[in-house]
Parts: structure tokens; C-alpha cells; sequence
């Protein structure tokens, strides 16, 4: 792989131990991965943070990069902690958890990453340009930022996207490369479907969670799918799913996502998958893995945008919940839905807004939730691994029952 001679000086440890570790880790996927050089990024968004998933040597791995005092040299933002930052005892965290879980954020805190913990950045600031190279992990950030927005990233690790944030700089392969960002399949919805679709937000889960597992990582196109007219929510819960039960980092969808209005991206010699309404009961089928009443509704994953959480506010109105409910949302999506009273109806149903985590990185099973109901393709996918749940799956109002 090609260095400059400044990258030659890192990588010899000129600069510290902390920078050497870095462009080595990235000089190290680059080569497995057949990249001719490192380019320049604009932004990194860095999981790998709640100490659910990283436990204590991540904890020990981060502190000890945070020791030499480098800082990030592009925006960086983190994905969802364990926790709730301020609010974690209400939640039930227990305090050796939530301890070390600080120690985590501050150790990032040092390296000069914004901590606003949420999986969807481009909701919060971190919004990419059309074209621009990015270092991002969460899958389903990865997907929408690649796929909506058009800009490039490969689906990283937490390390290497933190690795790539301080050095300001990624390996220049996969779908940084035009030529990997091609189609491999066509999805065609059919007929039947499109001309009797009512719309369900949950359904952008159910046929994400379809097309990932036929698609697996390659990059599908969505022939006709504008026709049910989906909203920007309704993509980034199709990209979540499709990360999830399949490897989809990138989609193209016809009149929707970027990069397919301004160039050629679809090959007709590729496979075309037909999705029928029999297809999308069997996803819903597939996803709802018990008949029984949830103990917890969790809605946000990927981070509600703030008119997710007005339409929950809306059905909660005079309501009484009959199960727990997280709300699960960003610091500054949070700020609004108090400003906007939609916190204090939640709150009154006997639900709660809880920022900077999840359900899924979150350690719901030990605050005893088994049943989990969601409206998420990738939550209802991640859940019975992450959190050993019984999934529910459906629409908001039909997950939320109530007095
Ligand atoms: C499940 C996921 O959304 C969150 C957990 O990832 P992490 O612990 O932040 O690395 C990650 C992903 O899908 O990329
Ligand atoms: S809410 Fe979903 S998309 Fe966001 S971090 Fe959690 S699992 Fe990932």
C-alpha cells in the first residue's frame, strides 16, 4: 500500500505510540482488503461504546489510547452507550455498570469526540455531503448515509472507525471505489402490493428484514418502491433491516436515495426479486417470535426522529400503558420532545423518552424484560441474540395497547 512520507513517519511511531497504533490498524485493513492508499475522511462516527458490548477490555483499551492526550482531527460522534447518560438509575442501572460506562464516555470525552451518543447522526449534526468519504460503523448510520445521502463508507468497526478518526484518514476500498457500489439485485414490488398498500411504518422493517436476508451484503435496487411514497423514517428503518438480517451496507432505490438520480448504478443483467404480499406476512410471521403480552415496548431503533416520537405522543394522549415503554432517541431529539410537551404525555402513559442508548445495547434482560414489542425490523432481528427477548412485532399503535 501506497504511504506518504508523513503517513511513513506515523506509522514509524514519530508522533506516539497512540497515532501508530492507529494508521497501523488501518494500514493493516488496507492491505487485507487490497486498498492502494489511505484518503482523506470528513467525519467518523465510532460504536463500540456501551459496556454491554465492549465490556472491560475495551474499557481498558480505550483509556489507554485516551492517556497520550490525541485528539480526533475530523468530527466524530458516538454511537448509542448502555445507558442513559443522566437518567440511568430511574432506569434501573446498576452503579458498577453505569461506573464504568462513564469512564467509557469520558475516555472519548478526551479525545475530543462529541458525546451524543445516537445511531442516527445525520438526525444531530454529523450529515455528510453527497460524495464525501466518511468513516462510519453502525450499521444501519452506514447504511443511510451511504445509500440516502450518498456519501462513502464501508461498514466499520468500532476500532477502525475510532483509528480512522484520529488519523483523519480510511483505507481506500470497497465502497469508497464507484465500482462497488453497483447493483447486484433488482427488488420489484408487485402489483398487488402497491395497489393495496396501507401505509404501516413497521412494514419498511418487515421487507428490510425480507431483502437482507436474500441479498445478504450485496447492494440491492429498488425499482418501484417511491410509489408508496416512504419518508425519510421509513428509509432508514428499511436500511436498518436490511444491515441486519443481511450485510446491506448500500441501497439504491429509483427516485429516492442520491447517488441513483445523477448516475448509472443499475445493471439489468443482475437478478430481479419480485416481493409479494404473501412475502410480507411470512417476514411478519418470521420476526414475531411469541403470541404472549409484552413486558416492554421499545420504539427507536435506529433513534426516533422527533415526528416518530409526536405520533407515539399522539396515541398515548390520555392513555394508560399496560407494559413498560422506551422511547429511544438522541440528546437533542430529547431536548425538543420536552419543549414540545410530547416527554410529559409519554411520561403520563407511563412511558419514558431514553436518550444515548437502547434496547438492544442496553442490558434489558437483566432489568428482567423477556417480551420486548417493537415496530423495528433490526431490533426484532438483534433482540433475541443481544438481549435473549421474545419479540412482538407490529405498528406503533399496534404494539402500544393501553387503557
Ligand atoms: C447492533 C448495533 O446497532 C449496535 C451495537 O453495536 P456497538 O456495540 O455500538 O458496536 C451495531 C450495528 O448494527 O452496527
Ligand atoms: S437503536 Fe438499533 S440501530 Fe440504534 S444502536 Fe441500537 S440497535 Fe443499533
Amino acid at each position: 500500500m501506497y504511504l506518504t512520507n508523513e503517513e511513513e513517519k506515523i506509522l514509524d511511531g514519530e508522533y506516539g505510540e497512540v497515532l501508530r497504533r492507529c494508521i497501523n490498524l488501518l494500514v493493516s485493513l488496507g492491505d487485507i482488503y487490497g486498498a492502494e492508499k489511505l484518503i482523506p475522511i470528513s467525519s467518523a462516527q465510532i460504536s463500540g461504546v456501551s459496556y454491554k458490548t465492549i465490556k472491560d477490555i475495551g474499557l481498558e483499551f480505550l483509556e489507554d489510547l485516551a492517556k497520550e492526550d490525541v485528539k480526533v482531527k475530523v468530527y466524530s460522534t458516538l454511537n448509542p452507550a448502555g445507558m442513559d447518560l443522566d437518567l440511568w438509575k430511574e432506569l434501573g442501572i446498576n452503579e458498577e455498570f453505569a461506573k464504568k460506562q462513564l469512564r467509557i464516555i469520558d475516555a472519548f470525552k478526551k479525545m475530543g469526540i462529541e458525546i451524543g451518543c445516537t445511531c442516527t447522526p445525520y438526525l444531530t449534526g454529523n450529515l455528510p455531503k453527497f460524495g464525501e468519504h466518511i468513516s462510519w460503523a453502525e450499521s444501519s448510520a452506514v447504511s443511510f448515509a451511504n445509500s440516502v445521502l450518498g456519501a462513502k463508507t464501508n461498514r466499520e468497526g468500532g476500532p477502525a472507525a475510532l483509528a480512522s478518526a484520529i488519523i483523519g484518514k480510511t483505507p481506500y476500498y470497497g465502497y469508497h471505489l464507484d465500482e462497488n457500489r453497483r447493483t447486484t439485485h433488482i427488488i420489484e414490488l408487485d402489483e398487488n402490493l402497491i395497489s393495496n398498500f396501507k401505509y404501516k411504518e413497521s412494514f419498511y422493517g418487515a421487507l428490510g428484514y425480507l431483502v437482507g436476508k436474500i441479498v445478504k451484503n450485496g447492494v440491492p435496487y429498488f425499482k418501484n418502491l417511491y410509489q408508496l411514497n416512504p419518508k425519510n423514517d421509513d428509509l432508514k428503518s428499511l436500511g436498518a433491516a436490511m444491515a441486519a438480517s443481511g450485510g446491506v451496507a448500500l441501497y439504491h432505490a429509483e427516485e429516492l436515495t442520491a447517488e441513483c438520480k445523477v448516475k448509472d448504478v443499475v445493471d439489468d443483467k443482475v437478478e430481479k426479486i419480485i416481493v409479494g404480499v404473501e412475502d410480507i406476512k411470512e417476514a411478519y410471521e418470521n420476526l414475531n417470535t411469541t403470541n404472549d403480552e409484552p413486558d416492554l415496548i421499545c420504539i427507536g431503533c435506529p433513534h426516533c426522529s422527533l415526528i416518530e416520537i409526536k405520533k407515539i405522543a399522539e396515541i398515548l394522549k390520555d392513555k394508560k400503558l399496560d407494559a413498560d415503554l422506551w422511547v429511544c432517541c438522541s440528546l437533542h431529539i430529547k431536548a425538543m420532545a420536552d419543549r414540545m410537551g410530547y416527554t410529559k404525555i409519554i411520561e403520563k402513559a407511563g412511558g419514558r423518552v431514553v436518550k444515548d442508548t437502547c434496547m438492544v445495547v442496553s442490558p434489558i434482560e437483566d432489568l428482567g424484560y423477556k417480551n420486548v414489542a417493537t415496530n423495528s425490523g433490526k431490533a426484532a432481528v438483534y433482540l433475541p441474540s443481544f438481549c435473549k427477548s421474545e419479540v412482538i412485532f407490529g405498528d406503533v399503535d399496534e404494539i402500544i395497547k393501553g387503557r
